[in-house]
């Protein structure tokens, strides 16, 4: 026998769990029907597609009683762990990121409930009703079974047993019955019957208990809506998707005719913390007549809507379809086009009939679902349909249709500024004119906008049009006065020139009302954002250069346009020139080439003037 000691996240976990931050301890049941469910549908696959030899003909979980010994079993003839898979399942969370949520947890104390219900706790949830859990388990195919065991503190022991079944057996030395803690007894049957029957009920195993079945079995998606109650719409959501949370809208679906599928899927409230990362739980459950044949089927989903949860039963494929053969499969394709056009229609409907659903949903997933955008399917114009955007008018988010009907007299486009966050963009001095003369722009501070925009250019018939790019006419900017200008076109030259290590042109704009000048992106040039963003990537990509325009009725401007008439020669006209240029730069809150430069030329000039 070995002793072992937990992973230090486990550890953490572990003493939350004994600690005991679920008000509701009823659930570790759930949790243990749930992994030997899974366990028996990845035997039943595992001999349908890879040929393992097992005895799958009477596969079910069973529990028993002891109430002079107090305890609880939960018992499976599902597929067992090795030795190996017990250390690295159960000695240590494998899951990225959470040592980083079990941080948050500590730190936010009241809302723990909702921060954990993101880890699925899974197995851990044991330790809030047994001071003492054993395990004993056997792959199926081997011949030696594996005994684990713990009293949920800092260690726990392994040893390699003989004559076990294939499956799992755990068994829980259940604590002191303490109903005013909510923690019953649960060595009564009735109890455990009623706990079944809430949370476990369309288990698709018989669970028994002495010769009664508790379950009723039932595929909660091939049944009517009508007949299915929300509270077991959220357990099977929680039994699928392991989030603690209610979804925020149940979308079922059923196909018949040539084809036939049926779908039952959930849309979370709530985006699980590895929505962004890689590595990070997605895909829907399939199965093929009620045979479940493979979780995180990721084929049946975009990625840009992997938050989706839930099950697709299709009636027509072959149970032992294989992962290759499933992304190729044209009725798999044909089946996510439908999924995807509902969940977008659906989320067009909460947009209508449910404005806070909506919000909730374009909050927490809308930055994944612009990543739609990117797809380059015919689902663009649904996505935009949908999306919305924070602009200058007003703190909530606008829908681009909405933001058409607003445009003023003569506008022919929507505008919009990228960047890192909505104060450097509001502030910009590209915004100038747009404030001034009351035009609504839209504030895009997502990184996935900064690619979108480049492949999108129009929304119905309208123009999108970046405020930071190209030259912008506004339909009511002031005519320009020729013979004003034409005195500034030496000075334009001149800073081309003298800045030409760093812009590419300098010209005249209208869009500045105070700013002496800014710094725009040519039309088809890469924004200072992205090139910053394929930096972070680690991609190579040469420094762009860009546009400095130069507000024509800005003192500064004109005054140097006469310095320069005047004199020159002056080496102090180059000075002035880093300096605008420099503080054109800050402005937009970007990031100077050689700051000490900059701070030095200023501090001399200032020098100068006190
Ligand atoms: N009865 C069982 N039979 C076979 N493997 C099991 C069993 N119970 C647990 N496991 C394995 O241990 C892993 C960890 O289980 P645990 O309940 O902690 O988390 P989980 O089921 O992966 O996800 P969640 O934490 O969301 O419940 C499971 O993913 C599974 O591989």
């Amino acid at each position: 026998m070995e002793t072992l000691e937990f992973q230090a996240e486990a550890r953490q976990l572990l003493q939350l769990m004994v600690h005991s931050i679920y008000s509701n301890k009823d659930i570790f049941l759930r949790e243990l029907i749930s992994n030997a469910s899974d366990a028996l549908d990845k035997l039943r696959h595992a001999a349908l597609v890879d040929g393992l030899e097992a005895d799958t003909s009477d596969l079910h979980i069973e529990l028993v009683v002891d109430a002079d010994a107090r305890t609880l079993t939960v018992r499976d003839n599902g597929i067992g762990m090795t030795r190996e898979e017990v250390v690295q399942l159960i000695g240590t969370i494998a899951k990225s990121g959470t040592a980083e949520l079990l941080r948050k947890l500590k730190e936010s104390g009241a809302d723990s409930r909702e921060l954990i219900g993101q880890f699925g706790v899974g197995f851990y949830s044991t330790f809030m009703v047994a001071d003492r859990v054993s395990l004993v388990t056997r792959k199926a195919g081997t011949h030696d079974a594996t005994k684990w065991e713990s009293d949920g503190t800092g260690t726990y022991t392994i040893d390699t047993v003989v004559g076990a079944e294939v499956g799992t057996t755990v068994t829980l030395h259940l604590r002191p019955a303490d109903e005013q803690d909510a923690l019953y007894d649960y060595t009564d049957e009735w109890k455990i019957r009623q706990i079944v029957k809430q949370y476990s009920d369309f288990i698709a195993f018989p669970i028994r208990m002495g010769d009664s079945v508790l379950n009723s079995m039932k595929a909660l998606w091939a049944r009517p809506r009508s007949e299915v109650s929300d509270e077991e719409y959220k357990e099977f959501y929680r039994h699928v998707s392991h989030d603690w949370n209610d979804p925020l809208e149940i979308i079922q679906m059923k196909a018949e005719g040539t084809f036939e599928y049926e779908a039952l899927l959930f849309i979370p409230s709530r985006a699980p913390f590895d929505l962004f990362q890689r590595d990070g739980r997605r895909g829907l459950q399939l199965y093929v007549k009620r045979v479940f044949i493979a979780d995180d089927s990721t084929e049946l989903m975009p990625d840009y809507l992997r938050f989706v949860k839930g099950v697709v039963d299709a009636a027509d494929l072959s149970l032992n379809i294989s992962r290759e053969i499933l992304q190729q499969d044209r009725h798999i394709q044909m089946i996510r086009r439908r999924l995807v056009k509902k969940v977008l229609s659906t989320v067009k409907d909460l947009m209508t009939n449910d404005a806070e659903k909506y919000a909730t949903f374009w909050r927490e997933f809308g930055r994944a679902v612009k990543e739609g955008l990117l797809a380059g399917d015919d689902n663009q114009r649904a996505i935009l349909d949908i999306a919305s955007f924070a602009t200058t008018v007003g703190a909530e988010p606008t829908t681009l249709a909405d933001y058409v009907g607003r445009m003023k007299e003569g506008q022919d486009a929507i505008y919009f500024m990228t960047g890192e966050s909505r104060a450097q963009v509001e502030n910009s001095p590209h915004m100038e004119a747009f404030q001034a003369q009351g035009y609504e722009v839209l504030l895009l501070t997502d990184p996935v906008d900064e690619i979108w925009v480049d492949q999108i250019t129009e929304y119905d018939g309208t123009k999108l049009q970046s405020i930071a790019r190209g030259a912008v006419d506004l339909p009511t900017d002031t005519p320009a006065e020729p013979e004003k200008e034409q005195e500034l076109t030496p000075l334009l030259t001149y800073l081309t020139e003298a800045l030409g290590e760093h812009v590419k042109q300098v010209r005249l704009t209208h869009r500045l009302t105070t700013s002496p000048a800014c710094l725009v992106s040519d039309a088809d040039d890469m924004t200072p954002t992205l090139e910053k963003m394929y930096r972070a990537m680690g991609q190579q990509v040469p420094p762009v250069k860009r546009i400095l325009e130069l507000n024509p009725e800005h003192p500064l401007v004109t005054g140097l346009g006469s310095a320069l008439a005047d004199r020159a020669d002056d080496p102090a006209l180059k000075e002035t020139a880093e300096l605008l240029y420099g503080t054109a730069l800050l402005a937009e809150g970007g990031d100077l080439a050689d700051p000490a430069r900059f701070a030095k030329l200023l501090a001399d000039r200032l020098a100068r003037t006190v």
